[in-house]
């Protein structure tokens, strides 16, 4: 059904092609900004060719190490606005340095401007941030957009977890799926062979009853279905309605056909699968397990020490998701898909909560004190997901059920050693 409409519409044009806003300028949402743009250039009967990139406004100064610092240009001499500088480069030289963006990705620094008439909104920035970005886009969106969360982690309050496409749905009154893989960022960029796994699964309104793009009528008040109720898990679980607000004919549908469309290239292939929670869960826990992975890895236990973390971390992701989410998840996920094992592998061997954990190891410092040091202002997710899990784990009485988990939050803490890890998962993973 979703391939005939794809091809009916190349035949019969749509009035409204979509427009896409990524919501996030860091090093991942830098490279899905390019992704994207490459995609939405190339499918011009589906998307508006350029994509606006909400950035995070901040003044900087060329790096030396840049190929575009000159030392007779203001641009280099002077801080400037990082937004000036990636529309006159085409390259985020802070968070994403050397790698040519396509001209049609918009740096903008006015969050409400950005998503202004977007149907698609990609939320790419770490967790911390997104519970403010919500509040300042309530009410400036349109009201049948649809949200595709690339965030790694989780949102807990008070004695609840929840996802993020959840809480950005719930904010927003807008349905929103999720995209996680193996995918470290500069990779990607550098257009290194991935995959990654989109989660999508709305109500039947959007790919249900699809009229001939030949038949349809002009008004821009008609639509694909009435509104239908959205059931989505609030934070304790149960179903919560939010009013999904049907997409207006004159669009191409918003199925798994269009989104595959928008993320996948050869370089980073894409499955769609439906287990919205499994993807998410899959990329949020694993930041947790690698900075373990880090902490034997920084005191030089070799392979073996990192393959029975992993092992053990993969088993606490799929009891986590079972317990919590068990109505919605697919276990299957963990293991078959990219979210699942393949991140974690890929996180545990390249991925920035590894490297800084064993630093901090190697250093005997903080983990915190390597992240500023090292990262140039990008945001270690596993760190913060490690207390937060650890404060949601408190408040259901099952911190033992989850000795690996506890015990990276344990060390982080300082109150036990990494030296002590055998110890504290003794076990576990049984
Ligand atoms: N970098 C990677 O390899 C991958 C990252 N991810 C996930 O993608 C999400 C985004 O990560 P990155 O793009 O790598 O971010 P990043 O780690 O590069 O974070 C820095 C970003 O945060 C922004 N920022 C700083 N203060 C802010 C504030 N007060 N409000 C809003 N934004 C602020 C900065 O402008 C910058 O865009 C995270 O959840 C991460 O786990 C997922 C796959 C790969
Ligand atoms: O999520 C990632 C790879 O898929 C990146 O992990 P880090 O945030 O640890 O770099």
């Amino acid at each position: 059904m979703d391939t005939l409409r794809q091809k009916m519409s190349s035949l019969t044009p749509f009035a409204k092609k979509h427009k896409v806003t990524i919501v996030g300028s860091g090093n991942w949402g830098s490279t899905i900004a390019k992704v994207v743009a490459e995609n939405t250039a190339a499918h011009p009967e589906i998307f508006e060719k350029d994509v606006q990139m909400w950035v995070y406004e901040e003044e900087i100064t060329v790096p030396e190490s840049s190929q575009h610092y000159d030392p007779s240009s203001d641009l280099s001499t002077k801080p400037q606005k990082l937004t000036h500088l990636i529309n006159h480069f085409h390259e985020n030289v802070k968070y994403l340095p050397g790698i040519p963006l396509p001209k049609n990705v918009i740096a903008n620094p006015s969050l409400t401007n950005a998503v202004k008439d977007s149907t698609i909104l990609v939320f790419n920035l770490p967790h911390q941030f997104i519970g403010g970005i919500c509040k300042q886009l309530r009410g400036n969106i349109l009201p049948y957009a649809r949200g595709i969360s690339c965030i790694k982690g989780v949102n807990v309050q008070e004695d609840s977890v929840s996802l993020f496409s959840e809480v950005i749905g719930k904010e927003l009154d807008i349905y929103c799926g999720a995209l996680s893989g193996a995918n470290i960022a500069n990779e990607v960029a550098q257009e290194k062979f991935s995959e990654t796994t989109v989660a999508y699964d709305p109500p039947s309104v959007d790919s249900q009853n699809p009229t001939p793009a030949t038949s349809r009528g002009p008004s821009p008040a008609s639509s694909h279905v009435d509104l239908t109720q959205l059931p989505h898990r609030d934070v304790s679980g149960k179903a919560s309605g939010v009013k999904l607000k049907p997409l207006p004919q004159e669009y191409p549908a918003l199925d798994h056909s269009t989104f595959k469309t928008l993320f996948h290239r050869t370089y980073f292939q894409v499955r769609v699968v439906s287990d919205v929670a499994g993807v998410s869960l899959g990329g949020a826990l694993k930041n947790i397990i690698a900075i373990a992975a880090g902490f034997v890895d920084g005191l030089g236990w070799g392979d073996n020490a990192k393959a029975a973390i992993m092992r053990i971390g993969l088993l606490e992701m799929v009891k986590f998701g079972k317990q919590f989410f068990g109505k919605t998840i697919q276990p299957r996920t963990f293991t078959e898909e990219s979210a699942g094992v393949a991140d974690l592998i890929t996180t545990c061997a390249g991925g920035r909560n590894h490297r800084c954990a064993k630093l901090s190891v190697q250093r005997g410092v903080p983990i915190e004190e390597v992240e500023a040091q090292e990262l140039n202002g990008q945001k270690l997710q596993g760190t913060l997901t490690a207390v937060e899990v650890n404060h949601f784990l408190k408040t259901q009485g099952m911190e033992k059920e989850f000795p690996l988990f506890t015990a990276v939050y344990e060390i982080l803490q300082g109150r036990a050693k990494v030296q002590d890890l055998p110890q504290l998962i003794e076990g576990s993973g049984e």
